[in-house]
């Protein structure tokens, strides 16, 4: 028989699996969190920056350089005199696990706009979040000088992080707003294909995303490359980010008959494969061009109009890469859950805002409720122990 002592009680701590120990890079050319894998757990949080100078600026960015190279990389919380505050909030123990944690940092409209010094730096297409005409944009949950994006396998290693930085900068930045997401993890598949995580209308989602693995894609759609001239050069190895919270009503969702939901995304429920495709698989391409009229896949449908799949559209693709939230009940009793969209490209006009300017009036609008958000820059990535992150925006300021 099992011995008292080996058998686990309803309060032990969930037996960490192995991705624990498992650690994303740091250096490289890019921020990592972008095209590399995305984890279970998500969390963004914006802040407003109390910096009035370039140097007050980098020496907020090394302290971010710092931290995010430690968090991301794991160790030991170190110990300290008992009379002062702990230096870790030791939530997570002694000992700080890797636990694929990435931190992605990138700025906002406001950090350029409000700064005379900084102005003439900000990247050709980053603006301020507007309103589309299906949004009810909150105040409070929108904007921001500075976006953190922390991903990992688990919420608890992203609150660590989160709190770690804030500790640790809390007289350069203000905690603005910040949104949690996650979403569901699917066993292995038999014939080892990956499947695309549902979202909380029960669809597949991501499937059409470009293949995040195909480097000279990435470096085309995602990230700022050399070879536009007509950004700033210090944005080379960056990219746009598009943070949208956007509200689902699912319960209305839940009332809706199977057709219409399918034709609602032009996509069948279980596979995610287009519709009309026997059989079909989620990668499977859609043939518009074989249903002029719409027939199979309405001309409404949310993934024809996100992608028509014509030459000149192919300009607007981007990566998506968001998590599913979810935030309580409403004031009127309705379960507040939806979509922590986030998606990256190299021209925000080119990328977000097109594909976002097609969807408007789109049937699914009738379920969902964009309320914050905001457009941000990715910052280049640190490229080794002697470089920190925003150095190239920081070397170009006059
Ligand atoms: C402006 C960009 C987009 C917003 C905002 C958006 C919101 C949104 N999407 C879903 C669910 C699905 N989206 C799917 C595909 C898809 N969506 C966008 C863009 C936005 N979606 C694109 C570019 C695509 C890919 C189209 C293609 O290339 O074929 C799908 C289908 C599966 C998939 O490819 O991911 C689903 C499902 C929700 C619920 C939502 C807002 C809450
Ligand atoms: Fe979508």
């Amino acid at each position: 028989a099992e011995s008292e002592a080996a058998r686990p009680q309803v309060a032990d701590a969930p037996i960490a699996h192995s991705d624990a120990r498992r650690r994303t890079p740091f250096y490289g050319v890019h921020q990592a969190g972008v095209v590399t894998p995305r984890p279970a757990c998500g969390i963004v949080a914006a802040f407003d920056l109390v910096a009035a100078n370039p140097e007050e600026l980098q020496t907020l960015f090394r302290k971010l350089t710092e931290r995010i190279a430690f968090l991301t990389q794991g160790g030991r919380a170190p110990d300290r005199d008992p009379k002062l505050p702990p230096a870790d909030s030791g939530i997570l123990g002694p000992v700080i696990e890797p636990d694929e944690l990435t931190v992605t940092v990138s700025v906002g409209d406001s950090l350029f706009e409000d700064r005379a010094w900084l102005k003439p730096l900000k990247p050709k297409t980053l603006m301020r979040m507007a309103g589309f005409p299906n949004d009810a944009l909150v105040a409070r949950s929108c904007h921001g000088d500075v976006l953190l994006q922390f991903c990992a396998n688990s919420q608890p290693t992203n609150i660590h992080a989160l709190r770690d930085i804030i500790k640790n900068t809390s007289d350069s930045m203000v905690l603005r707003w910040r949104q949690e997401g996650s979403v569901p993890v699917v066993p292995p598949q038999p014939d080892g294909k990956s499947e695309s995580a549902r979202n909380f209308l029960g669809f597949r989602d991501g499937s059409a995303n470009p293949d995040s693995n195909d480097d000279a894609l990435m470096e085309k759609i995602v990230w700022v490359g050399a070879g536009d001239p007509d950004e700033p050069k210090w944005a080379h190895g960056g990219s746009y980010q598009v943070v949208r919270l956007i509200r689902m009503l699912v319960e209305d969702w839940d009332r809706t008959p199977l057709g219409e939901q399918e034709r609602i995304f032009g996509r069948e429920k279980w596979s995610g494969a287009p519709l009309g495709v026997l059989g079909g698989s989620e990668h499977d391409i859609p043939d518009y061009a074989a249903d002029p009229k719409g027939d199979l896949t309405p001309l409404t449908a949310h993934m024809r109009l996100a992608n028509p799949r014509r030459p000149e559209t192919e300009a607007n693709l981007i990566v998506r890469r968001g998590f599913n939230f979810s935030n309580g009940v409403t004031k009127s009793g309705h379960l507040e859950d939806g979509l922590l969209f986030l998606s990256y490209q190299a021209d925000l006009a080119q990328g977000f805002l097109a594909v976002q300017s097609r969807l408007n009036g789109e049937p699914l609008e009738e379920y969902i409720k964009p309320f914050g958000g905001g457009y941000f820059f990715v910052l280049p990535g640190v490229r080794d122990e002697s470089d920190y992150l925003g150095r190239s925006l920081i070397e170009a300021i006059a």
